[in-house]
């Protein structure tokens, strides 16, 4: 910081263009997070949630490779690495009662209650259920959020995390690519963010037919979307800025 009174951060990296539909976006490394939604045992892992709850999940274990692959390209050019981490404390208050719809839609408490020898075991923090994949265990630097509903941006300090970095460009990944990547994409719209969707580093929840519905709301509405390859082979070639 100078004398002569406060300077803002420089940027550490030169921005890229990213390949993306519906028109290529301008990322600039350092007003960028990857934000990896809820990739925890029980979105991705057999015998988590929403295997135990009925879901075809087959797709759900090659997401992670591709997610990895996009947190260590990101990691390596100084993008921020947020995580979302869906779920309640053990007694289930946070999940909210029946005077909350999230207790009437979650197929999780739903799940739980057609089956009580569950009870306590999904998605409630402390538990297997509840943690993220081995594969994509948070790293140093990384920031982790945790959530209550589909939505990483309610009732989350996320959006003062964001600002406070200077951060302006969001890039999702993760599971459900219909529910709460969707939901916090969504959130991040309305409140100014740029929404970019890694298509293959996503896995939906129910038919195939929706991973293309809520790409096609992405592409259209809210933002943009791109491959696995294109942002590795993108953000890599942000070359650092040396003074
Ligand atoms: N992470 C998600 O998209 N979750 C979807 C459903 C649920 O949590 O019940």
């Amino acid at each position: 910081m100078s004398s002569a009174g406060y300077e803002p951060p420089k940027p550490r990296s030169q921005p890229v263009t990213l390949p993306a539909r519906p028109e290529p976006i301008r990322l600039d490394p350092a007003e960028t997070a990857v934000i990896v939604v809820d990739m925890q045992n029980a979105y991705s892992t057999p015998g988590g949630y929403v295997d135990l709850a009925g879901f075809d999940i087959s797709g759900a274990r090659g997401t992670i490779a591709n997610i990895k692959r996009t947190l260590d390209a990101a990691r390596a050019a100084g993008v921020l690495v947020v995580y979302f981490q869906n779920g309640w404390d053990p007694d289930y208050v946070e999940a909210g009662g029946p005077g909350s719809p999230n207790w009437h839609k979650s197929n999780a408490l739903k799940t739980m209650r057609a089956r009580p020898e569950l009870q306590g075991q999904l998605l409630a923090k402390g538990t297997w259920d509840y943690a993220i994949v081995e594969e994509l265990q948070p790293q140093k630097g990384d920031i982790l959020i945790p959530k209550t509903r589909y939505s990483g941006f309610f009732n989350t300090n996320v959006d003062s995390v964001l600002r406070a970095r200077g951060i302006r460009n969001l890039v999702f990944v993760g599971i459900a690519t219909n529910v709460c990547v969707e939901s916090s994409l969504r959130d991040a719209f309305h409140l100014e963010y740029f929404g970019v969707m890694l298509e293959d580093a996503t896995h939906h929840l129910g038919p195939d037919f929706i991973q293309k519905a809520a790409v096609y709301n992405v592409e259209k509405f809210f933002g943009w979307v791109a491959t696995v390859d294109d942002f590795c082979g993108t953000i890599s070639q942000a070359a650092p800025i040396t003074e």
